[in-house]
């Protein structure tokens, strides 16, 4: 990275998640979860700004120009005693729009990527400006007649009767804190696309590689520490690991292998990040068992978005309280949990679909228990009886409350063909006139991969001149 050569211009995306088995379970390094990767994607086109002449500029720019007010303009500057790089938003406008997990990731990020240049004797780290694109499923969509639109900035839908090629991503006419989440794990893809982005922009292949196994490893270990450091908490981080690898049994690593990293800013900040980073030395224990998932040829993951009720905040803390007090009956259920839920694994894997409903209401049953026990509603009467009757629709083997469960989602093990899905979406919306809810099928799959490197020519239309 001299000072004329020009960084590349690349888009990377990455996957949402959905923890099928396993919620609570994964947050002890004992058990493990089972996730699965979602095809709605997170995508970040990172290139360089071109300034003029002369003009030195040290920003970068981060863009979601499917949402309203979503640009955020970042200063950067080298901390002193090896602090890291430290980032400071810049006001556009009257208001400061702040997103820690893109201020926290862009100063994780570029800190990594200055010792890697610094190892490599060349450290300038030139503007660029990242654009951020998500798959609409990450989203409610807006109700019939508002103005969400699936065009591009700029280009007269009106008068075009030919489907833009990027009418992938919607346009919300809302600012992204008022966007509707479905709940598919947006910040853990968002951080992951955005640092995968960041680094194939600034980085020689040498140093990092989205498509080998040692640059993902790379790409996890960076995500984890700036998601936690956004987050302000340690969870079991099986979304970030996700969105890395796909589909696969998570093992989390010990909540201490980020414990000692500090703050950006602090004295020797950047050789921590590097070599927590290069896992030299080796203190990751994560986990990623990809070869312990698969789906049976012809089933697929589905979810569905519902919204019949507030969500119970704090359930983790309520249910990790409840296994404190009750170490030795949780024990029990835990363990014969994570038994059912390997079974349910194994059965997939195996591609023994006759075997799927029963797998299914054995671990329906204990996080039932787990529920009424704890007294959180990880399973809610209403979500039991919604999931009881989907068994009834030709197709369904089966769903579950994924993750933390409550009442906003539910994954569905179904026969992956059209018919089946024309019978759930006709049986979501009875249910939903009925019941005076709002049930409905997400067009979301599981699917396999995770990070990807993708062809520019996917985002044509957003990816602006600089
Ligand atoms: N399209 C996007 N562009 C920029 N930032 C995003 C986008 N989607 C999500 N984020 C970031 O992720 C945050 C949402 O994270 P969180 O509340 O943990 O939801 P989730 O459960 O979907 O991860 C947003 O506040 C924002 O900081
Ligand atoms: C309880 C958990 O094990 C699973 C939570 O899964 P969700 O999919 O419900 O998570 P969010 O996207 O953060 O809402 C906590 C964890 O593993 O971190």
């Amino acid at each position: 990275m001299d000072g004329d050569s020009v960084n590349p211009t690349v888009a990377v995306s990455a996957p949402g998640k959905v923890l099928l088995a396993g919620g609570y379970l994964v947050l002890d390094r004992a058990y493990n979860g089972l996730v699965f990767g979602l095809s709605a994607r997170i995508n970040a086109i990172a290139q360089e700004i071109h300034t003029v002449p002369g003009v030195q500029l040290s920003e970068v720019v981060v863009e979601s120009p499917q949402f309203l007010e979503a640009q955020w303009r970042y200063g950067y500057r080298l901390a002193h005693d090896d602090g890291g790089i430290k980032v400071t938003q810049l006001q556009i406008g009257s208001e400061m729009n702040p997103n820690p997990f893109v201020e926290t990731t862009l100063s994780y990020v570029l800190t990594y990527i200055y010792r890697t240049s610094y190892r490599r004797r060349s450290h300038s780290i030139k503007p660029c400006r990242v654009i951020i694109l998500a798959d609409n499923d990450y989203y409610s969509q807006a109700a019939p007649g508002s103005k969400t639109s699936t065009t591009p900035p700029g280009s007269s839908s009106s008068s075009s009767t030919t489907p833009q090629p990027t009418a992938r991503f919607a346009s919300f006419p809302v600012p992204l804190t008022k966007a509707h989440k479905t709940g598919l794990g947006s910040s853990a893809a968002l951080v992951t696309s955005l640092t995968a982005a960041l680094l194939a922009h600034y980085l020689s292949p040498d140093d990092f590689d989205a498509s080998t196994d040692e640059g993902r490893v790379i790409l996890h270990n960076l995500a984890q520490a700036a998601h936690c450091a956004a987050q302000g908490k340690v969870g079991s981080g099986f979304d970030v690991a996700a969105a890395v690898w796909g589909s696969c049994l998570y093992r989390r690593f010990s909540p201490g292998v980020l414990a000692g990293l500090g703050e950006v800013g602090s004295r020797a900040f950047g050789s921590r990040l590097e070599e927590l980073v290069l896992n030299d030395p080796p203190v990751w224990d994560v986990d990623i068992g990809k070869g312990g998932v698969n789906l049976p040829a012809g089933v697929a993951v589905r979810m569905c978005d519902v919204d019949c009720g507030s969500q119970t905040v704090g359930m983790v803390k309520q249910v990790l309280k409840w296994r404190e007090e009750h170490a030795e009956s949780a024990k029990k259920l835990w363990d014969e949990l994570q038994r059912r839920n390997e079974g349910l694994a194994a059965v997939l894997k195996e591609g023994r679909n006759q075997d799927i409903r029963a797998a299914v209401a054995g671990i329906r049953e204990l996080v039932r228990k787990m529920g009424a026990e704890s007294g959180v509603p990880i399973e809610p009467e209403n979500q039991t009886e919604l999931l009881d009757a989907l068994e009834g629709v030709e197709g369904v083997y089966g769903g579950v409350v994924p993750g933390a469960g409550g009442f906003d989602a539910l994954a569905l093990l179904v026969k992956d063909d059209q018919a089946t899905t024309s019978r759930l979406e006709e049986f979501l919306v009875k249910w939903s006139k009925e019941k005076g809810g709002r049930v409905s099928l997400l067009g979301v799959k599981g699917e396999m991969e995770g990070v990807k490197l993708e062809d520019l020519q996917h985002y044509q239309g957003w990816i602006t001149e600089t």
